[in-house]
C-alpha cells in the first residue's frame, strides 16, 4: 500500500478534501500504521469516499465521451481501449494486477454506460 498522505487536512471519511479548482485530496493512510479495527474502518470509510466521489465524476466524463463517438452507449463498447485501461489502472495498483482489475474496470464501465443510456 502507498505509504502517502496528501494534504489530508480538511479531509475525513464523509467528505475528501475539495481544492480552489476542483481537485481533490485525500488521505492515504499507510496499512503499517493502521491497528485497530475501528481505525481500519475509518480508514476504510476515507478511501470509499473518494472512490465514490472519483466514479460520480467519471461516470460524467464517460456519457461525455458517448456523445461525442459516432456510436456511443453499450453498442460502441471499444474492448481494446478497455484492456489498455486495465493495464494503465494495474500498473498502479500492482497487487491487484490486470486479472482483479479486469472484472472491476469491467463494472465501473457498465455502470456507466447504464448511467448514460438511462440518463441516470
Ligand atoms: C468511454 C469510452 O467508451 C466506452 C466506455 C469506456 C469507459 O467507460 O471507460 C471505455 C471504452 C468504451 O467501451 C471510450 O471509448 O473511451
Amino acid at each position: 500500500m502507498n505509504d502517502q498522505v496528501i494534504d489530508p487536512v480538511g479531509a475525513d471519511a464523509d467528505c475528501p478534501a475539495r481544492g480552489p479548482s476542483g481537485e481533490m485530496r485525500v488521505a492515504l493512510p499507510s496499512a503499517d500504521a493502521v491497528t485497530t479495527l475501528a481505525e481500519a474502518r475509518e480508514a476504510i470509510d476515507g478511501l470509499d469516499a473518494a472512490l465514490a466521489t472519483l466514479l460520480e465524476h467519471r461516470t460524467a466524463v464517460a456519457a461525455v465521451v458517448q456523445r461525442l463517438k459516432p456510436v456511443g452507449g453499450f453498442a460502441g463498447r471499444d474492448p481494446e481501449r478497455e484492456r489498455r485501461i486495465v493495464e494503465a489502472m494495474a500498473a498502479r495498483a500492482p497487487s491487484l494486477g490486470p486479472e482483479r482489475l479486469a472484472p472491476i474496470v469491467n463494472a465501473i464501465i457498465e455502470a456507466g454506460l447504464d448511467a448514460a443510456e438511462s440518463g441516470r
